[in-house]
């Protein structure tokens, strides 16, 4: 059947043409059309056998002609065909590289449906059999892949827990129950909740107890509350589909859950997290599947988390700041992360862990302390705990002449220590040693003619503010930062830069 009289008028084709009569004019032609045109056709049954192929495609794969491919299942005859799919699924495939040899054929695939709907077979055409005409194209493609790929592994290389629990240095009573029970942790895959004051562990817990499950060769990812502002931590925590904020962020963000998907997301300084947001992590953690903001599709999550935070949470709770239900949730392991004035016999094992690290890190011999120094270690109260002594040793590093660091040079050191954080071992323990101030290394106090860069003083004395800051806010930073007139992120990343913050 072919176009008729009542199919035109003086413009051509009909408006209103009925479209059983269209399909059945323009299907045929198409395929004409297609066939004489494209470098090749075949064609299957359900089976996905050949049921024709034209000649110029046998050719092309090397074959005498069409007839000797029939019967013939498809993939005997092109390996990488995908026409099988086709007919399983009933889903076309408008265009794909078929790799046949070392070529590739541009292809396009459609199921081939009887009247009744169902599919009898497929249709197979190669548009155009130079793909190496693309080469360009598809160089450029290869690269790209590749530099994704390695940028995935980067990625994937970033989150990765680095610490295991034997990590975590020390053999005191205390040291070795929370490894204990960080071990037993890992056994299980509830939510866990650390606690513990700052530089305590808690991280290198969380990391040690992820290696140690069943999710170790999944993705560990750390975030931490307090340094999001608040407006941003939804989309941090959630993620946010393509234009939920207009301008520069435009695009769809993973939130960190996503991210953490099939391992651990570790949630630190939890008491952080706003009443409202308490609600949305409460809602995610007992649906495990997470809803990204301005789309309005959940995705399903395979995530545990350890949470950790330094304050009380239970008294936050009693005061209303902290959500009851949301508390009892993330408490269903809970593990308190013991003080380092608490564990005073692991000083030692711990500078020794740690001056071997730094050396590591520094290219440099490992320092050597002298007896009355180690001594003097252990006798602090160490508010900043194993953080604080990483970074006096840090510096006592950087300051070493050759030979090991006696007591003396220590007690200098230790007067020059973050004012913050500096606590003399008077204050928290009966056995104290004050240290020994330095007049001259006090940050305060430069010697009468030098005149400094104004930046460095500059610097200084935003130093000294944050850290009178923080001291007078016992330490909050949030407070600090609202005392301090500027954002928690923005106090985060002065803290860093002066080497305050981790
Ligand atoms: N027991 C330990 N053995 C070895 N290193 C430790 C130990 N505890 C802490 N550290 C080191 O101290 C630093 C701080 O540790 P971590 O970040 O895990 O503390 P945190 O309790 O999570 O701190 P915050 O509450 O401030 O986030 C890290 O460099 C960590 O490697």
């Amino acid at each position: 059947m072919g176009l008729s009289a009542a199919d035109l008028d003086e413009n051509g084709l009909k408006i209103g043409i009925s479209p059983e009569h269209f399909r059945s004019v323009a299907m045929p032609l198409l395929f004409d059309h297609l066939n004489a045109q494209c470098e090749g056709t075949v064609a299957v049954n359900r089976e996905a056998r050949i049921v024709w192929m034209s000649d110029k495609y046998a050719s092309k794969i090397g074959l005498a002609d069409g007839r000797s491919a029939l019967g013939r299942e498809i993939e005997a005859v092109l390996p990488s065909s995908r026409l099988r799919e086709v007919v399983d699924s009933g889903q076309p495939s408008l265009l794909d590289l078929m790799p046949f040899g070392d070529e590739h054929f541009v292809v396009t695939r459609i199921p081939l449906r009887a009247d009744d709907g169902q599919v009898v077979g497929a249709l197979g055409f190669v548009l155009f059999d130079r793909a190496r005409h693309l080469k360009p194209l598809m160089e450029k493609f290869g690269r790209l892949q590749a530099r994704l790929a390695e940028t995935e592994r980067a990625l994937l290389q970033a989150r990765r827990a680095r610490y295991t629990i034997a990590n975590f240095i020390g053999t005191s009573a205390v040291a070795t129950e929370i490894k204990r029970q960080a071990r037993r942790a890992a056994q299980l895959d509830a939510t866990v909740l650390l606690h513990g004051e700052t530089g305590t562990g808690k991280e290198l817990l969380a990391q040690g107890i992820h290696n140690l499950s069943a999710r170790a060769d999944g993705p560990f990812v750390a975030v931490n509350m307090a340094a999001v502002p608040d407006n941003l931590v939804e989309a941090e925590l959630f993620g946010t589909a393509p234009g939920a904020f207009t301008g520069a962020d435009r695009k769809a963000r993973l939130g960190k859950f996503e991210l953490a998907n099939g391992g651990t997301l570790f949630l630190d300084e939890i008491g952080d997290l706003s009443l409202p947001l308490q609600v949305k992590l409460l809602r995610v953690l007992q649906e495990q599947q997470v809803e990204p903001l301005g789309s309005n599709q959940v995705r399903p999550l395979d995530v545990r988390v350890i949470a950790a935070t330094h304050v009380d949470l239970e008294a936050r709770v009693a005061e209303g700041g902290f959500r009851a239900d949301l508390f009892y949730r993330l408490n269903v392991l809970s593990l308190r992360v013991p003080a380092l004035r608490e564990r005073r016999e692991d000083v030692r094992a711990l500078v020794e862990a740690l001056l071997d690290d730094i050396a590591a890190r520094s290219g440099q011999r490992p320092l050597e302390l002298a007896d009355d120094a180690l001594a003097l270690l252990a006798e602090q109260a160490w508010p900043g705990n194993v953080r604080q002594l990483r970074n006096l040793l840090e510096r006592a590093q950087l300051s070493a002449e050759r030979g090991p660091l006696d007591g003396a040079a220590l007690a200098a050191l230790l007067g020059t220590a973050e004012p913050a954080l500096a606590v003399p071992a008077a204050v928290a323990s009966p056995r104290a040693v004050a240290p020994v101030a330095s007049s001259e290394a006090t940050p305060d106090t430069l010697p009468g003619e030098r005149v400094v860069p104004l930046a460095d003083s500059l610097a200084r004395a935003e130093r000294t503010a944050l850290l009178a800051a923080l001291r007078a806010c016992g330490g909050n930073r949030r407070l600090a930062a609202s005392r301090l007139g500027i954002s928690r992120a923005g106090l985060y990343a002065k803290l860093q830069q002066h080497g305050i913050a981790r």
